[in-house]
Formats: C-alpha cells, structure tokens, sequence
C-alpha cells in the first residue's frame, strides 16, 4: 500500500463519517450482528485459521477467541442501548439552575493495528468497541499470522459495511502508510518497541492512543496452598495458552526455597498428564509462531546463564515448530530469560528465602501487564495487591481478570496505556463530551461589572457553594 492509497482509504472513511451514517444506533447494530455472524457462520474457517497460522488446538481456538469475540459481540448489542444513553450529573450552586449530561459521541475514523498470537480475538474485539462507538475503522491485522490475516479480510468484506470498515493486511510498509495518515485513534496491541513507534507517528497529530503491550508477569506462589490446583491453572495459561505466547501468561515464578521442589513435581506431574510423556508429539499445544522466534526461543535456552538449570523439558522440534514445556530452577537475575519477556513455554523459577522479597524483585522490572498469587492467606492477598503494580491481578488463577468484561483490561507503565472490553471498549473509543443546559432565567449581577467587594464574595460562596457565604455577601456582610 503507498502512501496514496492510505491517504484513499482514510478520505473514503472520513467522508462515510461525516455523512453521519455511523452514528445511528441501528447501523451500529448491524454491524455488530455482521461480526457475531463471521463467528457463528465461519468458525470452521477460523480454527483452521489458526491451526494453520499456530497449529493452535481446536478447543483453544474456540474457548480463547471465537466464543470471547462472539460474548463481547453479544453483550455490546444486549447494552448498546445503555452505553450510548447520555449520563445525566447532578449539578452544583455554580451553575444554578441547569441540568447536566455526559454524552459519548464518537471519535471518527480510527485504526485498529493487532499481534498474531491471538489473531482473530484482538483484531475483532477492540473493533466492536470502535464499531459499538460509532466509529469508522480501519483494521490492520498481523502478516505473522497470514492464514488469519486473510480470512479476516474476506469475511469483513463479505459482511460489514466496507464504506465505514476496511482492512488493509500488510507488513511494516503498509505500517508505515497508514501510521503517516490523521486518525482519531489508534488502538495498538503488540510489542513495546513498535508500540513506541505508534506513539511517536501519533504524536504528530496529537492523536490518542490506546497501548496494550508486554511484559514479564509475574506469579508468586506461597506455601501450604493446593499445589495441585495451582500447577494445573498456572499450565492452563502458560502452555495451554498458546504455548506461552501469551501477553498474560506467567513469565517467571516466585517461590521459597522449601516450596520450590514440591512445586515444581505438581508441575511436571500435571504436565504429564495433559501432554503425555512426550510432549512434542502433542496436538494439544500451539507450535512456535515462526523460525525466528523458535531461534530466539532457544537462544534464550542456550544461554551459559541458564542451559544448567533446566529441571524439566529442554527438548524442542524446528521442522514443526514446537518446543517441550521447558522449567528452569533458580536461573540468575541478570539471564537474558530474566530480563526480557520470555512469550514461551519456558517458565523460570527465581526462589526466595521468605515470600514478601517477592515485592522486590517484581518492582525490580517494568511495571508487568498482569500479576498473579497463589495463597491462602487474605493478609497476603490484601499486600499483594496493595504492593504490586500491574495492569491487572488474578489471585488462586492465572488471566480470569482478562474473561471478565466489567473489568477493564490494559496496561500499566511500560505494559501499556488505556484499557478496553465491555463498557470499557465503548469508552476508549468514545469522547465524553460534557453538555450543560440552562435557560434565560437565573442572572447573577455578580457575574458582570462593574465590579464590587460584594460581588467578589458572591462570586467565591457561589463557587465554593457556600449558601450562609452567599446570604452573607447578599446582605452586605463582610467576614
Ligand atoms: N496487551 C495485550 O493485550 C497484548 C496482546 C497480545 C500481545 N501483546 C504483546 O505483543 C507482543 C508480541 O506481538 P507482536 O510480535 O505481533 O508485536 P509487533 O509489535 O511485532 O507487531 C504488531 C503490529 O505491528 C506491526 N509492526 C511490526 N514491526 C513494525 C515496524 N517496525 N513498524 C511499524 N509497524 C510494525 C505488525 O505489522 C503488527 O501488525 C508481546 O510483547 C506481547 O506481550 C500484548
């Protein structure tokens, strides 16, 4: 894509928006009718997507993206009608008489840019916040998951509205063209260091942007807990989430000493029993997205710093891709798998002598996307989440904050910035626009000159909505 034909698209869309077509509460439902139809009438299409683009399993395809793309579908078209109402405030002596309102108009034309590990879930969900909204947009989906990609192409094509929704596919120069153009927000998911770029193009335009990134999640496992339980939902959302390439997965343990062997055996325990002895073999685990990460994958087992502390695993296939459960015991603080974001299926243990040291490793790192405990204890879980800061927390399981759409879902610091899903998603690509209403009766002569002592004594009690300091100005009293 040139730079012209970016500059095409959006002039296209902008002229839709300003004929004010996207504005209207049943267009907004169509279009989000014609998405839960792509995942409804085309899931077929869209597991084979994904196995094709990360040999991701059926079960995975369904539970992490299609159903959580068609919910949030639903529940916008069940609370659109809400969401769009304005939100009348009260209002205070300053303004006496008036009414007041908060009214969500849209923003205009904006760009949805997304990763590849959840190709389908983050290309669509900010979308039915921009559509719900009353947007137009444009939606760039990863060329690292081509299968997805294109299947997302064709079926928004088939079915949305294409004067107000496009997607244009394509790699860092079709980036280029589109980041170069005026939007009136960009919703960006993927990593740190093109996120940075994101915000330097949009700030040429003064643009607002929604950033949701990476980082390295930490999750504290404390003692006397049901070990059994906590290893199988900590592998529910390491390796059977895409097989760590997940912004939320765990990316390193923190443990005591003495809890650390026991941990690891529930670990491998509940490996086995879900992949078997051989894991690679597996058709329940995503492969390696590409050869590229697969390489920086390994690089980072390779390293002098850790290839002695594998304690389970190791073991990886570069003709498909796959790399074996991989859990490393006590590597050093400054290992390349402890510094940067990990996005795998290896998962480093750091122990500890006492479990609060773990606040000081955690605010050692970049401010984490999402943190997670295992406890029993409800001081521990009051500490914890007054300790750590972090886009979002779970306690007794790993990512449930992500699933729950009355919570707002985004970073924090170097994890991003703004939040979306549910009301949230309307709001990010909303503008709250503050109406206050009066009507020709209620002058204050204090308001206009020229100007007394007693006016300026009315002026602050009405301000401060002080009624005795505004008889007492009234009357003429001075304090
Ligand atoms: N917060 C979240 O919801 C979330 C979700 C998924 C992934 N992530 C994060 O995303 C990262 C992995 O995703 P990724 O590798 O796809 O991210 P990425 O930043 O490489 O790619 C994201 C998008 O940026 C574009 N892009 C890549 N290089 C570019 C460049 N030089 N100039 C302009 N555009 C460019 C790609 O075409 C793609 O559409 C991880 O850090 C992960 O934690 C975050």
């Amino acid at each position: 894509m040139s730079q012209v034909d970016a500059e095409g698209v959006v002039d296209g869309l902008r002229r839709t928006y300003i004929s004010g077509k996207t504005k209207s509460y049943e267009w907004r439902v169509s279009q989000l009718k014609a998405l839960l139809k792509i995942t409804t009438h085309h899931d077929k299409e869209v597991v084979e997507a994904l196995r094709a683009d990360l040999k991701k399993p059926e079960h995975e395809a369904y539970v992490h993206e299609i159903f959580m793309v068609s919910n949030a579908c639903k529940s916008a078209l069940k609370e659109l009608h809400q969401w769009m109402k304005p939100q009348k405030v009260k209002t205070s002596l300053a303004t006496y008489p008036s009414s007041a309102e908060i009214v969500s108009e849209p923003l205009g034309v904006v760009l949805v840019i997304t990763a590849w590990n959840y190709p389908f879930l983050l290309a669509l969900d900010p979308m039915i916040g921009a559509i719900a909204a009353g947007n137009c947009v444009v939606l760039k989906p990863s060329e690292i998951a081509p299968a997805t990609s294109a299947l997302l192409a064709k079926l928004l094509n088939q079915y949305v509205d294409t004067s107000a929704i496009r997607v244009v596919e394509g790699a860092v120069p079709e980036m280029q063209a589109l980041l170069d153009q005026r939007w009136d927000k960009i919703f960006y998911t993927g990593s740190s260091k093109v996120g940075q770029i994101v915000l330097s193009s949009a700030a040429k335009h003064l643009t607002p942007v929604v950033l949701e990134l990476g980082g390295k999640c930490p999750t504290v496992v404390d003692a006397n807990i049901d070990l059994k339980v906590a290893a199988r939902r900590i592998i529910s959302w390491k390796w059977s989430g895409n097989s760590g390439q997940t912004c939320i997965s765990p990316d390193y343990i923190i443990t005591t000493e003495e809890n650390a062997p026991k941990l690891v055996d529930a670990i491998k325990c509940e490996l086995e029993s879900f992949y078997g002895k051989d894991p690679l073999k597996s058709q329940d685990m995503s492969s390696i997205i590409n050869e590229r990460q697969f390489e920086r994958m390994t690089g980072l087992l390779d390293d002098k710093k850790v290839s002695d502390k594998i304690v389970y695993g190791g073991q990886s296939d570069k003709s498909n891709l796959k790399i074996a459960p991989t859990i490393l015991l006590d590597v050093s603080e400054d290992s390349s798998v402890m510094s940067e974001e990990i996005f795998g299926p290896l998962l480093p243990i750091i122990t500890v002598g006492k479990i609060e040291e773990c606040y000081k490793i955690i605010a050692s790192k970049p401010k984490p996307l999402a943190a997670y405990l295992f406890t029993n204890d409800k001081k521990r879980t009051e500490e914890f989440v007054s300790n750590v800061s972090a886009g979002g927390i779970t306690i007794n399981d790993i990512a449930l904050h992500f699933l729950e759409p009355r919570l707002p879902f985004g970073g924090v610091g170097e994890s991003g910035m703004g939040s979306y899903h549910g009301k949230f998603s309307f709001d990010a690509f909303s503008h709250k626009k503050s109406v206050l209403k009066r009507s020709f009766g209620g002058e204050v002569a204090a308001r206009y000159p020229p100007y007394a002592p007693w006016k300026l004594h009315f002026m602050e009690a009405i301000l401060q909505g002080d009624i005795f300091g505004l008889l007492k100005a009234w009357l003429g009293w001075s304090s």
